[in-house]
């Protein structure tokens, strides 16, 4: 017995016709329909027919004498995302820029949960639902990340060989996915735990002398550097000195990411054909971006220790027999005894010095704009750190950072109302049907906006509001990630590697100087992010460390 079956409205409508015969229940037929039809969750699949109205059973549906239509909550039809009126030539741009984090708010509240985008001739789709972005982040069925797409976020740094620049179909992924991982591991970052706290000390120099001068700094500019030098000693091994003087320029390789970076992102912004020219920006991008990795690949030469042992991949002990990330990579070997290839070797190392430095600076400079901007947590970050033994001297462990129970709520909130990364994209492998309705074309993007689903009041009490203490109960940080409403490191096969050193890193530096300073603000403006890089970074706020000489006593609790 065959019955008719469509969705949508002209011109994208989609008809199937499907034997009901062997179909037992409303929801096998849903999810016949949701693989034929293509919906990302089937269970929201609703029937409808012009004369009847809703079909809420098998016998209804098997009867109906016309055409069925798949309908979702609300009763409403499949239909495609909306968006603001397109201009010629610059589609949204000037509706987007220069706000695009603002914008997208006022869209989402104006149309709705997805929205599509067009800017400069590229088309993108945006969403600030939480479910929706958990389909899209799910490698599989209907999603996966193609950076050789033009119209990705990313195709301006399409590295195949690395992770985070490569497409999923790549064959450098599974192997990349198959080693980088346990040279992260908590155990690993552990063990770097002694590197990272020493990197994290090189700035104190520097603040004793602007307390000491009374000096304010814009702190991205030294959260740069900053973390520029806390992921080289923990990849290649080098210290960089960032902070022999007050304004030490940063390294060579640490200015070339940033301007790689910034090149990269200004060209995806701008019309496709500007990004094949063979002067000017997109030029300069390439030129950086083989001077990047001529200077990665002595780094990470001089950073692998010359005749040592191979590392087993399968001992969970090998991370910390290694002098570094890039040690360990380019000595692992398999249950095969295969190694990396050099060449992904050195995508690997240049991807993660880039995606550690440029994502922490990020997360280290809103960490210092909620000390000062939020009332009340400076304090009590001091009080936690002498509760556990803060004396300027202590040399802080993995798991007695971790133990700190203040400091993961202000870190985690920091990353929910601050959060660094903002255009994680996917591709769609055919037409699909979102929840809610949402026909997305085959080959589109789509982005989940994860600082708008991370202040969405349909999830969050006073969204707005920085409370650390939302965080308390350990259950919420577990559910809010398994429902998406919680991706600062995005999720899925293509979630960040690097989690457990970017937590450990930030940690270490709040523990060295939060003990050690105030933090003032000295911002004299409203602070504002940067729209035209790669991750939202503030670009002017400043502060001054001052330095302390008073602490709270342990509370009575600890003592
Ligand atoms: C605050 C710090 C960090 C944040 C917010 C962050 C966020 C993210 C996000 C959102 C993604 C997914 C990107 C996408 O799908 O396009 C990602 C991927 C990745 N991250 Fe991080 N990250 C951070 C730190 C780090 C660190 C310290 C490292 C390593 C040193 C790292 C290495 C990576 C890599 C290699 C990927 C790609 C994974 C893949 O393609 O399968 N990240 N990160």
């Amino acid at each position: 017995m065959y019955q008719q079956f469509y969705m949508g409205k002209e011109p994208t409508i989609k008809r199937e016709s499907v034997d009901l015969s062997s179909i037992k229940t409303l929801r096998q037929l849903q999810s016949s329909l949701g693989q034929i039809f293509a919906w990302a969750d089937s269970s929201s699949i609703l029937f409808h027919s012009e004369s009847q109205g809703s079909l809420d059973s098998l016998e209804a549906i098997g009867s109906a004498k016309e055409a069925i239509e798949l309908r979702v909550a609300g009763r409403t039809s499949v239909q495609s995302p909306p968006g603001p009126r397109v201009l010629p030539v610059v589609g949204n741009h000037y509706e987007l820029y220069p706000d695009p984090l603002g914008n997208y708010d006022r869209l989402f509240a104006r149309l709705g949960p997805v929205i599509k985008t067009t800017n400069m001739g590229t088309t993108i789709y945006i969403t600030n639902d939480a479910e929706i972005s958990r389909h899209v982040l799910r490698e599989g069925e209907f999603f996966t990340k193609t950076t050789s797409d033009p119209s990705h976020p990313l195709f301006y740094m399409r590295e195949q060989t690395a992770l985070f620049t490569c497409d999923s179909e790549s064959p450098a992924f599974p192997l990349a996915h198959k080693f980088v991982p346990p040279a992260l591991s908590p155990r690993a970052i552990a063990h770097y735990g002694p590197l990272i706290q020493d990197a994290a000390r090189g700035v104190l120099n520097v603040f004793e002398e602007m307390s000491e001068r009374a000096l304010a700094c814009n702190i991205y500019q030294y959260m740069f550097k900053l973390a520029g030098q806390l992921v080289f000693r923990v990849m290649v091994g080098k210290d960089l000195q960032h902070f022999q003087e007050l304004n030490t320029p940063p390294t060579l390789a640490i200015r070339l990411f940033g301007e790689y970076l910034k090149l990269m992102k200004k060209t995806s912004l701008r019309p496709q054909w500007h990004g094949y020219l063979p002067f000017g920006e997109p030029a300069r991008l390439r030129v950086v971006r083989n001077l990047l990795f001529s200077t990665i690949e002595t780094e990470m030469d001089n950073a692998t220790t010359k005749g040592a042992e191979p590392l087993p991949l399968n001992d969970p002990m090998s991370p910390i027999k290694a002098a570094c990330v890039a040690d360990f990579l380019a000595r692992a070997r398999d249950t095969d005894g295969q190694g990396l290839p050099r060449d992904i070797l050195l995508g690997n190392t240049v991807v993660l010095l880039g995606a550690g430095f440029t994502t922490t600076s990020s997360l280290l400079s809103w960490a210092i704009y909620s000390l000062v901007k939020y009332p009340g947590n400076q304090q009590r970050l001091l009080q936690e750190l002498v509760d556990h033994g803060a004396d300027g001297e202590r040399k802080w462990s993995h798991d007695e950072l971790h133990a700190m129970k203040f400091m993961d709520c202000f870190v985690k909130e920091t990353m929910r109302l601050h959060s660094p990364s903002f255009q994680t994209g996917r591709n769609a492998k055919t037409d699909v049907v979102l929840p809610g309705g949402y026909l997305i074309p085959k080959g589109s993007i789509v982005i989940p906006c994860f600082p708008t689903i991370h202040k969405n009041p349909a999830y969050w009490d006073n969204p707005t509001r920085f409370e650390p203490d939302r965080w308390l109960d350990p259950t919420v940080a577990t559910t809010a990630t398994r429902k998406g409403i919680y991706s600062p490191f995005a999720a899925g096969a293509r979630g960040c590697v690097g989690f457990n050193l970017a937590t450990m890193q930030v940690k270490m530096v709040l523990a060295e100087l939060v003990y050690r300073y105030e933090f003032e603000d000295a911002s004299t403006e409203p602070v504002i992010y940067d729209p035209e890089f790669l991750v939202v970074r503030p670009l002017n706020f400043y502060a001054s460390p001052i330095r302390r000489t008073e602490w709270p006593s342990r509370s009575t609790a600890t003592k």
